[in-house]
């Protein structure tokens, strides 16, 4: 079956769908439900596909995998076009002003990192859903690249880096990934401690919260990897679980991670809740498949969009520390926003 032809008859015909591509992988994965019936996912004993939010009050969904096939990926040779960033001084200002005020609780609490985030509107005109996920896939092919949509919720799409939790015969892998940088032709560039810190604090969270509850668990060393015309720190960590019943309590305890939330865990959310100014909705959830071929595997909703009625609603964050400066903040959020722009 041709992925293409699936993608725009499910779209049209609004059934629910979600389309993957793994990581350097050369197919994509369709999983199509039968009804539109909206399910909640709320038992990871299930098995499908889950869509779940940066709020764990807020629902999750699972898409069932009435037709699931994998198709070849062709490869595809676009023109980019550009997206000028137009001026934007009131976004940039409150952005920045939310970033002042993180900086202040980092150094009036206990708190030690808070990722703040914003979302960004373009118009586009002529939104063709096939034509953007070939061009994600083929700019970003070492990303989670996906289309997700369900006609009572909307429709998502995004290119990810980042893994949350795979899980296949007892065996897990996770990563600490965080600290940005612009991609110059090396990838082995020098890191600032700002940087440094930020993915240190992401990674030894990983490792203190998962180490009294898995069977073993082992870090790699800490390594550049390019996403698009950017740069993260990825420390690799991988182990054994005790039963594969584990799942559940090792997604609650790794989502939100401090590479989209901070830490302490409960009070950064707190903070981005009471200041963002906005819903994060499914940026910065997790989404994948459970329990389908005897795996599970869910990435971090990053670099992604929503669309509504002829516009794009892109999300963005960083990591702010007591070292961040809210200039320069704002300024890796716009160069996270051309990741998505690049494809429309
Ligand atoms: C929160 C985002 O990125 C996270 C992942 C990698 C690097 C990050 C950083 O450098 O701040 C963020 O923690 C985003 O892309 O919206």
């Amino acid at each position: 079956m041709k992925y293409s032809e699936q993608i725009n008859y499910a779209f049209e015909a609004k059934k629910p769908f979600v389309a993957y591509k793994n990581p350097n992988e050369n197919k994509v994965h369709v999983i199509i439900q039968k009804n539109d019936e909206l399910i909640e996912f709320d038992d990871f004993n299930s098995s499908g596909y889950v869509f779940a939010p940066f709020n764990s009050d807020e629902k999750a969904y699972l898409i069932q995998p009435d037709l699931y096939f994998t198709d070849e990926v062709k490869s595809f040779e676009f023109d980019s076009e550009f997206i000028e960033n137009k001026e934007q001084e009131v976004e940039k200002s409150t952005h920045i002003n939310i970033v002042k005020n993180a900086i202040k609780t980092i150094q009036d609490t206990e708190v030690s990192k808070i990722v703040v985030s914003r979302k960004e509107e373009v118009s586009v005109s002529d939104f063709n859903l096939l034509e953007v996920y070939n061009k994600l896939m083929s700019k970003y092919p070492n990303a989670y690249v996906y289309v997700w949509y369900h006609p009572k919720v909307g429709l998502w799409m995004g290119a990810t880096p980042e893994t949350l939790l795979k899980v296949k015969d007892g065996h897990f892998s996770t990563m600490a990934l965080a600290g940005t940088q612009a991609f110059k032709g090396n990838l082995n560039p020098v890191w600032g401690a700002k940087e440094l810190e930020e993915q240190q604090m992401v990674a030894d969270f990983i490792k203190q919260h998962l180490e009294n509850v898995v069977e073993s668990l082992e870090l790699s060393e800490v390594e550049t990897v390019k996403a698009g015309s950017l740069l993260h720190l990825k420390t690799n960590i991988t182990g054994k679980i005790h039963q594969q019943k584990d799942i559940a309590s090792l997604v609650k305890l790794l989502h939100p991670t401090p590479a989209v939330c901070g830490l302490p865990k409960e009070l950064s959310k707190m903070f981005i809740l009471e200041n963002e100014n906005y819903n994060r909705s499914f940026y910065s959830g997790y989404l994948g498949n459970i329990n389908m071929n005897n795996e599970t595997s869910f990435f971090v909703n990053l670099r992604c969009f929503q669309f509504i009625n002829n516009t794009i609603v892109l999300y963005v964050g960083g990591g702010i520390t007591a070292e961040s400066i809210a200039e320069k903040e704002w300024e890796e959020t716009v160069a996270k926003s051309q990741i998505i722009k690049a494809v429309l």
